[in-house]
């Protein structure tokens, strides 16, 4: 509900009534705080929807037998029963989390109403419409529906999609992430460079053999190659810089999870890295970044943050980020982090393997992938359900040192690489060429026979070099 005079927005672009990408996250400036109301269920047990209801068909699933295939997550019996179940509830307490990432915006009523097909030309009954007063979140709109709610309510109206990308658009900080979201949005605005009922813009102008739709149109699709081609420059760049840490041969640790997971919490703590800014806001991180860390045995590795996850994104704005994604399919080993605090973390965990899947990454990959159970400091006694995850608080630093040796096992299994202990003699270059090539991690001098025993992590190609140079 407006306070003040709402600046109703003209939506030819949605995107202009949600305000300028980088400038404030408020869309319609100070002089109106923006109030939502969105669905709830009506919470009876007996309602499918229901939290009590789905937590029972997920016990149910559990008691018969599905819990190992739940576990591994490549039972696609249960994935698809965990996503089913990703109901109401859960997405209006997301939908809520969502709204309060952004500054000055409010929940103040929630509500589940039905609705009809949204492909149909109606969404909500004459009583419904009538009912729903006030600025609405709702689930997902076609632009036409949108529109017409628009029209009839006079206030603005967001589905999840837009206030998803709006969050994108406020986070975006790198011109990789700014290219994405200008990519992901452009097909909200092509959906409103359409003729209306009335037929306006399909008219020609004059001399120019095209209607205003089709100059629009054009333009879009200009403006979309332009993007495209732009986002291609920026990631054979990421190639370019991704070959040359591979030659260097730092193994890659790919650190992926449900939004405010941790991710960047725990990089920051497994990197002790200042930079690293983590925040209690959904989508703080919209880029991968790289982080340099070190292993118990003095192995350098390269940690990745990633995008978050989020349910039932829509397909444009996926596709925009996939290739942001990619870094995680080219990494040695991947960390799944899970909020074990959050109600809803066996879902989440169900959401992220299933995006992890669409992206087709090696199975070795997906086959190693460590599990980390994050924010256990608020869950006195924690232990993990599942037996291979690692239980640990960033925030903390608990569960860290354990949470490294097991990173360390599984990237020296991932990577071919292994601990020797070399005799090598003082006089020649054997020393410097391992300190160079591979990772010493302890000296052991015999003086009276001028060798030492050196302990280091190598690569098979590494010692494959150093046994061809100096042989034994
Ligand atoms: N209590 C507690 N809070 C934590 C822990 N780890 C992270 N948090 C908090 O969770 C919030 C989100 O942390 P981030 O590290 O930004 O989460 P993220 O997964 O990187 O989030 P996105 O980048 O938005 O996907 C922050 O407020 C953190 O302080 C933990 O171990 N314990
Ligand atoms: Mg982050």
């Amino acid at each position: 509900t407006p306070q003040g005079s709402p600046r109703t927005p003209t939506a030819r672009d949605p995107s202009a009534a949600l305000g300028s990408p980088r400038r404030v996250c408020d869309p319609w400036g100070s002089t109106w705080t923006p109030k939502v109301r969105f669905g709830t269920p009506p919470g009876q047990p007996s309602d499918p929807h229901s939290r009590e209801a789905w937590q029972e068909t997920w016990a149910r699933a559990g008691q018969a037998g599905l819990d190992g295939a739940r576990d591994r997550a490549h039972g696609d019996v249960s994935l698809t029963l965990a996503l089913c179940l990703l109901k109401a509830e859960w997405q209006v307490a997301e939908a809520e989390a969502l709204v309060h990432t952004l500054d000055g915006w409010s929940v103040v009523e929630r509500m589940v109403v039905p609705t009809k097909t949204p492909d149909g030309k109606l969404i909500f009954g004459k009583g419904t419409l009538e009912h729903l007063t006030g600025g609405s979140l709702l689930p997902s709109l076609p632009e036409r529906n949108r529109k017409e709610l628009e029209g009839s309510w006079g206030v603005p109206v967001f589905d999840r999609f837009t206030v998803v990308l709006h969050i994108f658009r406020c986070n975006a900080r790198t011109k990789e992430a700014r290219l994405q979201v200008a990519l992901a949005e452009l097909p909200l605005l092509s959906s409103t460079a359409r003729p209306d009922a009335q037929g306006r813009g399909s008219r020609y102008i004059m001399g120019s053999g095209e209607s205003f739709v089709q100059v629009q149109q054009r333009l879009l699709k200009e403006k979309e190659m332009k993007i495209r081609k732009a986002l291609e420059r920026l990631r054979q760049k990421r190639q370019l810089l991704g070959r040359q840490r591979r030659r260097q041969e730092f193994p890659v640790i790919a650190v992926v999870g449900y939004t405010n997971c941790g991710k960047t919490t725990l990089i920051k703590a497994l990197t002790g890295d200042d930079a690293v800014q983590p925040r209690d806001r959904l989508f703080a991180t919209l880029d991968v970044t790289a982080h340099a860390g070190w292993l118990p045995s003095r192995m350098a590795v390269i940690y990745m943050d990633t995008i978050g996850f989020l349910s039932q994104l829509p397909h444009s704005l996926i596709e925009s980020f996939s290739a942001t994604l990619e870094d995680v399919a080219h990494s040695d080993l991947i960390i799944h982090v899970r909020d074990v605090t959050h109600p809803e973390t066996e879902l989440q965990k169900a959401s992220v393997l299933s995006s992890l899947h669409g992206l087709r990454l090696p199975t070795p990959l997906l086959d190693s992938m460590l599990e980390v159970h994050n924010k256990t400091d608020l869950v006195p006694g924690y232990s993990p359900a599942e037996p291979q995850a690692v239980a640990v608080s960033a925030l903390r630093g608990l569960g860290l040192p354990e949470l490294k040796a097991r990173l360390e096992d599984a990237v020296l299994r991932a990577t071919g690489r292994q601990v020797l202990t070399l005799r090598v003699r003082l006089a020649g270059a054997q020393l410097s060429w391992l300190h160079q090539e591979a990772t010493v991690q302890a000296v052991d001098v015999i003086p009276e026979a001028g060798v030492a025993d050196v302990t280091v992590v190598i690569s098979k190609s590494a010692y494959g070099k150093f046994r061809k140079l100096f042989p034994a």
